[in-house]
């Protein structure tokens, strides 16, 4: 089975920003870049969990996910071939790379590339913030969330449910009509949410969780003082009762920065609401809040 979201790569030009927001702002730690230059933070005690890797344009390079067993490998490589998805062996060095002891990727029908990989390295103890925090709400629970955008749920729904195993925690209506679906692999209340967004694909935010609620006002502080742009001021979500609030990244998509999600177990009945949040999660009117994320255009599936 697929256990949890295990580290996350994008591409910016702006990338070299992150060697600050990262460690300074969202309390990570920065550790040696990739080979390419990459700026990768630590959050725990896997080796890395974030890498913003130096590129032409914002866009996700890729979504890793850890694996319970190195069964689970060509299990999945079986299953996904069986999908019509056609899956690579991730070589030695890249699993080098990726800091696991081995991977298989593929492109899904959107074109993100997921990483199956099975033995993230860790070094216990070690994790040390870079500005005082508690900590970060990882473990069993993986590095947070992921929230992607594409053009149809019901084709992702039965992707990511039928073909990767992950389970629905709920849906939320938006305010356009559709609805946000909200998945778990683990005791998160979701690792990954889909966002239909007609004609598109994308990626609009990752959330990170803090133990301590002082550590999401300590970074809201901290975003202001270092004028990083706040998209969401504080607010309580509906479903999974997180309290947060989203900044936006130098690299087109925002971060939640939260506290105090439910949890959810085998026993978890999916529900529905009709609004994001109980309270709060209002939009700025700073000039990056309008943005979706990281969004290109896709071509609709033609009927018929
Ligand atoms: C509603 C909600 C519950 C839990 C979360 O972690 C969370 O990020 C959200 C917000 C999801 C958010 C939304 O509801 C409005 C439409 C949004 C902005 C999107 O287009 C993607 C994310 C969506
Ligand atoms: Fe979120």
């Amino acid at each position: 089975m697929l256990t949890s979201l295990a580290y996350l790569g994008f591409r910016s030009p702006n990338f070299a920003q992150w060697a600050e927001l990262g460690p300074d702002v969202l309390g990570c730690m920065r550790v040696p870049d990739g080979e390419d230059g990459a700026v990768r933070l630590r959050i725990d005690d896997a080796e890395w969990r974030l890498a913003i890797h130096p590129g032409e344009e914002d866009e996700v390079a890729y979504l890793g996910w850890a694996v319970e067993s190195e069964r689970d490998l060509p299990e999945y490589a079986a299953r996904l071939a069986a999908a019509g998805i056609e899956v690579q062996q991730g070589s030695a060095e890249l699993a080098e790379a990726r800091s696991v002891d081995q991977l298989i990727w593929f492109i899904d029908p959107w074109g993100f590339r997921h990483e199956l990989a099975w033995g993230q390295y860790v070094d216990p103890g070690t994790f040390r913030p870079g500005r005082p925090l508690t900590g970060f709400v990882t473990g069993e629970q993986g590095l947070g969330h992921a929230v992607l955008i594409l053009p149809d749920a019901a084709a992702g729904h039965e992707f990511f449910t039928e073909v990767l195993g992950f389970r629905l925690s709920d849906k939320i209506a938006r305010p356009g009509g559709g609805y946000s679906r909200f998945y778990h692999c683990n005791g998160r209340h979701h690792s990954l949410a889909l966002a239909e967004v007609p004609g598109s694909v994308g990626l609009n935010h990752i959330m990170l969780q803090v133990p301590d609620i002082d550590d999401v006002g300590t970074t809201y502080d901290l975003c202001v003082e270092r004028g990083v742009p706040i998209r969401k001021t504080l607010g309580r979500h509906t479903n999974d009762q997180m309290i947060s609030f989203y900044l936006t990244t130098p690299s087109s998509f925002h971060i939640e920065y939260g506290y105090g999600a439910i949890e959810v177990d085998e026993s978890w009945v999916p529900a529905t609401y009709r609004r994001p949040s109980t309270w709060g999660h209002k939009l700025t009117d700073e000039p990056t809040a309008k943005s979706p994320g990281i969004l290109r255009r896709h071509p609709q599936p033609t009927a018929g």
